[in-house]
């Protein structure tokens, strides 16, 4: 448990104030809660939240699997390395990337540039029990999904290693909870995150 308090519990608490010093990007597979725990540290840091994801799938007026499908994965790659480096030079914020954006070199290279990575540091089996029920994976879309993911996993986790910092995905932690530990991970670096009312 976290012993910070990092959110109103009642009238007479203050929400903690902070100052984010460098772009946080989270990396990691799939299903590991990039887009939902990165906007909720966002909301609780009061620092912008942008999602690579989200990005392409505006510029392209379709949605990550329809990109894969007209365009194919190299596109998308291309278009995801673009827009992370336009979203890292834009503001400093919470970036959430896609589950393969952090493979690349280049976007790697680019992250360091501006600021640092954070792995959200998922189980296999509980990345399959989110991922299972949505097609909105489109390297998912395989006669054996899971076997897919497993493969994934294996050959990704290596380069997952290579961020910054890293979080344990605790199953039993809401979005919320799981947040506040990101949170806690970020103020071990002064440089990248300071509590101005601690
Ligand atoms: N701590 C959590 N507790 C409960 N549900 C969660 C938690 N973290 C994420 N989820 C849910 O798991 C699903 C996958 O999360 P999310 O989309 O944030 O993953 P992601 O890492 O952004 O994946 P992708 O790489 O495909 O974008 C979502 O439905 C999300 O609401
Ligand atoms: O893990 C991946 O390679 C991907 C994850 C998603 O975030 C999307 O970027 C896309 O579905 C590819
Ligand atoms: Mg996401």
């Amino acid at each position: 448990m976290s012993g910070i308090k990092h959110s109103m519990t009642n009238g007479e608490e203050t929400p903690p104030r902070y100052r984010l010093k460098k772009t946080v990007a989270l990396v990691g597979m799939m299903g590991a809660g990039k887009t939902a725990v990165g906007r909720a540290v966002s909301a609780k840091l009061g620092a912008p939240f942008l999602d690579s994801d989200a990005e392409i799938e505006a510029a392209a007026n379709l949605s990550v699997p329809e990109i894969f499908t007209r365009d194919g994965e190299p596109f998308f790659r291309k278009r995801e390395t673009e827009v992370i480096a336009r979203l890292l030079a834009e503001e400093r914020c919470i970036l959430s990337t896609g589950g393969g954006a952090f493979l690349a070199e280049v976007n790697r290279d680019n992250i360091a540039a501006y600021g640092v990575a954070l792995w959200l540091d998922a189980d296999l089996d509980l990345l399959w029990n989110r991922v299972r029920y949505k097609d909105s994976r489109p390297l998912l879309r395989t006669a054996d999904p899971k076997a897919t993911l497993a493969a994934l996993y294996r050959d990704r986790v290596p380069l997952y290693r290579l961020a910054d910092l890293s979080v344990r995905c605790d199953p039993r932690l809401s979005i919320d909870a799981m947040a506040n530990r990101v949170i806690d991970k970020l103020l071990t670096r002064p440089d990248v995150l300071e509590r101005l009312d601690a």
